[in-house]
């Protein structure tokens, strides 16, 4: 007998600066969203860019707060009028490398949820300390000591996919673990944003997924198990059970936690699939084809590939892929993305996008020589500390450039960075390639004319929705519980092209390019 039953599927997104959530149909379509951002509607926490900055690097955020905005965005779904006993399965998406570490009493406690009362009120003393999150840079001699307990650089990348990267989150866990024993110590359980949510969700503590769990310079990539000699070196014998053992990304994890049965309505059979990264489910949500290449401008901007056998990169990483579809992914992570784009957009022409636009719309492609390198936080792709530099055309240091050049300056050179450190990983840009573009920032055409014309590639972007990775959520709950389907995506991805190249490509920005280059090795690097 098949069932007549109206099914919708639900998505969660706890990224950096917000947490958004995506009620979708059975062809995909989206039918409700709603979303809560944490510096303006949870002052309390007093966040800016959603994570609150301590002293040598240090970046954290209060796991209260994601807990509390769970709270807020179900609410705020209530109103959009969601019918939640047609959510035939949900999953979600996190921030990448952040860690939550929960207290000795959590699991009875997510177990024991009353469905009269807040999350955050029955959960308030659920967690040990602040999240480090994927902005801190402050574990240096963690990854120094981490490579050296595995036998050096390269040899840690070829386990983990990664050399040893400060936010990743076996450095951030053996910093607790030297500096914090108390702490370490006091956590029955270690999750990752992701699983963290995901444990929201299901009323128990969920399995951290393979593909978020490649970002932790933990995981061998090849046998998907957690690296003995890794997590000797950043914690002791009770670290493995604080992980728990991994899963495949397309696993049903269980069904929904009551508390969301009492509270909102849920089916009690509401499936919950494992939640991953944020950049996994991105390329989930993409549904990358050979020879395309995702670019998500969130707070930081990453490109994706999928691929289908693990290589060991020299730089960026390599992750078990979110989808059968995808058995490998490769990603490279520049931090300064849209939120230095936004604060030098508000330094420049206050907070108007159109505005910013004007000022770029002003200036001609290659800015007459003029050259800039934004770093408003530590950056990832180089290892720099903050800086803020300009050159003139003539290739001489500048103190000020003129608003209009300033904000192209700001623009190319972000792209030129990532294409050139694209280039350095083996991506391949050029005329045949695709760029999807996807985040926050992927509505401003103005913006995405400029990574064409950079990367000397037409850039697309989907169809149905701007963020990749939310809408990743919702599709990979629909596709991991559909019958016989594996978590396979057989359809084309709707996607448009928004921006071709101008022909002058190569008489601009090759030169540019080299001079990037050039700019790049004269900059001081953070050194291990
Ligand atoms: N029209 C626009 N042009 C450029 N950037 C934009 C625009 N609209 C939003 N953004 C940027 O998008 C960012 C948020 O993107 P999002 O993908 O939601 O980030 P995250 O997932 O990291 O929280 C903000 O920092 C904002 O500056
Ligand atoms: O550190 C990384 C990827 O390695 C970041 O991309 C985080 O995953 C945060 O994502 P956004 O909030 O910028 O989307």
């Amino acid at each position: 007998m098949t069932e007549d039953r109206k099914k919708s599927f639900l998505g969660f997104d706890f990224s950096t600066q917000r947490l958004k959530a995506i009620v979708i149909d059975e062809s995909s379509a989206v039918l409700y969203e709603a979303e809560v951002e944490f510096d303006v509607d949870l002052p309390e926490f007093r966040t800016a860019g959603g994570v609150v900055r301590g002293e040598r690097g240090e970046v954290t955020t209060p796991p209260l707060l994601w807990v509390k905005a769970l709270d807020m965005v179900m609410d705020r779904l209530v109103v959009a009028g969601v019918d939640f006993s047609t959510i035939e399965a949900l999953s979600g998406a996190g921030q990448q490398h952040g860690s939550v570490w929960w207290s000795k009493d959590a699991e009875v406690r997510l177990s024991k949820l009353s469905p009269d009362d807040f999350l955050h009120t029955q959960l308030a003393t659920s967690f040990v300390c602040d999240s480090p999150v994927w902005m801190d840079s402050s574990t240096t001699v963690d990854c120094k000591a981490l490579e050296e307990a595995v036998g050096g650089p390269e040899e840690l990348a070829k386990i983990t996919g990664s050399r040893a990267y400060e936010r990743f989150t076996g450095p951030q866990i053996r910093k607790i673990y030297r500096s914090r024993q108390r702490a370490y110590q006091a956590a029955s359980r270690i999750s990752l944003v992701s699983s963290f949510a995901c444990s929201l969700l299901l009323g128990k503590i969920a399995p951290i997924d393979l593909s978020d769990g490649s970002g932790m310079n933990l995981l061998d990539i090849r046998t998907m198990k957690w690296d003995e000699m890794a997590l000797q070196a950043c914690g002791d014998e009770s670290l493995a059970s604080k992980l728990g053992d991994p899963v495949p990304t397309a696993s049903v994890v269980g069904t929904i936690n009551p508390y969301f049965v009492g509270r909102y309505g849920f089916r009690p059979e509401c499936k919950v699939v494992a939640f991953t990264g944020d950049n996994c489910s991105a390329l989930a949500g993409l549904r990358l084809r050979s020879g395309w290449v995702g670019l998500s401008l969130g707070t930081s901007d990453t490109l994706l590939l999928g691929l289908q056998s693990p290589a060991a990169p020299t730089a960026g990483h390599v992750l078990v892929g979110p989808t059968p579809d995808a058995p490998y992914m490769a990603l490279l992570c520049f931090a300064n993305g849209s939120l230095t784009r936004q604060n030098h957009r508000d330094r420049l022409v206050g907070k108007n996008w159109e505005a910013f636009n004007d000022l770029l719309r002003s200036t001609v492609r290659g800015n007459m020589g003029y050259m800039g390198l934004y770093f408003d936080t530590a950056e990832i792709v180089p290892r720099c500390h903050k800086l803020r530099a300009l050159w003139d055309g003539a290739g001489r240091a500048a103190d000020k450039l003129a608003p209009p050049q300033e904000a192209r300056a700001l623009l190319e050179g972000q792209a030129l960075a990532r294409r050139a450190h694209a280039e350095d990983m083996g991506f391949t840009l050029d005329k045949s390639s695709r760029v999807v573009a996807t985040g926050g920032a992927s509505v401003n055409k103005e913006l995405l004319q400029i990574f064409a014309d950079v990367f000397n590639t037409p850039v697309y972007v989907l169809e149905q929705h701007a963020n990749a990775a939310l809408l990743g959520a919702a599709l990979r709950a629909a596709l991991v519980t559909r019958e016989g389907g594996e978590g396979h995506n057989i359809d084309e991805p709707p996607v448009s092209p928004v921006a071709t190249p101008y022909p002058d490509h190569d008489e601009i920005y090759t030169p540019m390019l080299a001079r990037y280059r050039e700019i790049i090795e004269t900059i001081p690097k953070l050194a291990y």
